[in-house]
């Protein structure tokens, strides 16, 4: 039954569907993957027992994640054919198509043949969307082919230095591990709901993957990140910034990186990223970009009673670890993959199409007239 008062557009308030991976706005601090609260996960776990958690239904015991830390690390590698794909998109290209295409080409090279190789499927998307967005990141703006088999621990560490060409510091792997956590899953957001809709066909996995990078995308869902470091690293000062935002507010721009669909009061994951965006602030010298963000966060307050939402204080946190800002939606994607792909499993094992019904608002029943006398 759908609640009028809630329903109507953007499918807010309605009902699409069960999970047991996620609640959002219920619990705790309003945040949990399969019981468990994020704070403590982002406290306490590596990104790696998030994916297992997510993959295979409960945190791994010590010999379980040794064993697939290991197997991550042993699939890291590009098939030649999808390196000469990425070897083929401009530089210029929008760095979520190329994941979009990474995925895609990934799908025809190693295709998921039946439902039970999807946990294979994972774990490979897992391991190499780092090394697909990183080759060709390197390659198209520096020129080199990367070798993306590295020996490191964690997926975080193994972007930085791809990245980067050296190892991170322990507190860049540490931010990784914790923005790997906190973007991992969310439940029916636009993205993850585009690979449920996309599952609920029996389409392969890459395919749902695929449309949920496209969904991921856009300004209003995963985009948000780059669009929020768009807008704080035009801001010279906390003043100039509080100045700049009451223009924006007054004109009724879209402040990214602000408000969200299910919280109402706050992000929990913003207090986590926020925290820290001021460590590496201190750690990198930077006094302007962590108090502008700040007062961008007092001021949408003051103002609108909007709240940071989980990318506001990531664009900060990224910015700070040297990461190019056409980067951070694809580091969501590295991500928010595990949680996809486990809602492609779940929507598998108890799957009706989803195929929902519209009100019809065109014109009354009339009768074609021949092209000659229109
Ligand atoms: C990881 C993530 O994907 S989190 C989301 C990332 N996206 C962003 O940061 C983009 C900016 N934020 C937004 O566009 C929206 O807040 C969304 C898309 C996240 C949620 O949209 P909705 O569910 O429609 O928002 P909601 O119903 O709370 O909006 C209430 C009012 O606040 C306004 N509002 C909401 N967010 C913002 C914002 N960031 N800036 C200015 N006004 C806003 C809306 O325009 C709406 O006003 P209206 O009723 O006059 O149209
Ligand atoms: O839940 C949403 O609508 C958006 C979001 O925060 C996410 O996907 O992480």
């Amino acid at each position: 039954m759908v609640d009028k008062a809630l329903g109507g557009a953007g499918l807010r308030g309605q009902v699409a569907g069960e999970t047991a991976l996620c609640t959002v706005g219920k619990s705790g601090s309003g945040l949990t993957y399969c019981g468990y609260d994020i704070s403590e996960l982002a406290d306490k776990a590596q990104f790696e027992e998030v994916s297992f958690l997510l993959s295979r239904g409960e945190l791994p015991t010590e010999s379980e994640l040794t064993e697939y830390k290991a197997k991550l690390k042993s699939l890291r590698g590009l098939p030649d054919a999808l390196k000469t794909v990425l070897e083929n998109i401009p530089k210029d290209a929008h760095p979520m198509d190329v994941m979009r295409t990474g995925c895609s080409m990934l799908g025809n090279l190693e295709m998921e043949q039946d439902f039970s190789q999807a946990n294979d499927a994972i774990d490979r998307m897992v391991a190499v969307f780092p090394s697909i967005i990183c080759y060709w990141y390197r390659f198209s703006h520096d020129g080199v082919r990367i070798e993306t088999e590295t020996d490191d621990d964690s997926v975080g560490a193994h972007f930085l230095r791809l990245l980067h060409d050296e190892a991170p510091s322990a507190l860049f792997e540490q931010v990784m591990n914790v923005s790997l956590i906190l973007y991992a899953e969310h439940e029916f957001n636009a993205s993850t709901f585009t690979a449920r809709v996309c599952a609920s066909t029996l389409s392969d996995i890459h395919s749902c993957v695929t449309g949920a990078i496209g969904s991921l995308r856009g300004p209003l869902h995963g985009g948000a990140n780059e669009a929020a470091m768009d807008m704080i690293e035009g801001f010279t000062s906390a003043d100039q910034a509080e100045d700049a935002l009451m223009g924006m507010l007054e004109r009724k721009d879209k402040i990214m990186g602000f408000g969200h669909a299910i919280y109402r009061e706050s992000d929990p994951r913003n207090v986590i990223i926020k925290k820290w965006s001021e460590k590496l602030a201190a750690e990198v010298g930077d006094d302007v970009l962590y108090p502008v963000s700040v007062r961008c966060e007092e001021v949408m307050w003051r103002e609108k009673k909007l709240f940071c939402n989980a990318d506001f204080f990531h664009a900060s946190a990224y910015h700070f670890m040297g990461i190019p800002t056409k980067l951070f939606t694809p580091i969501f994607v590295m991500s928010r993959v595990t949680g996809w792909t486990a809602h492609v499993k779940e929507q598998r094992a108890n799957n009706r199409i989803i195929r929902p019904s519209a009100d019809y608002t065109g014109p009354e029943a009339r009768s074609y007239t021949l092209i000659s006398e229109r």
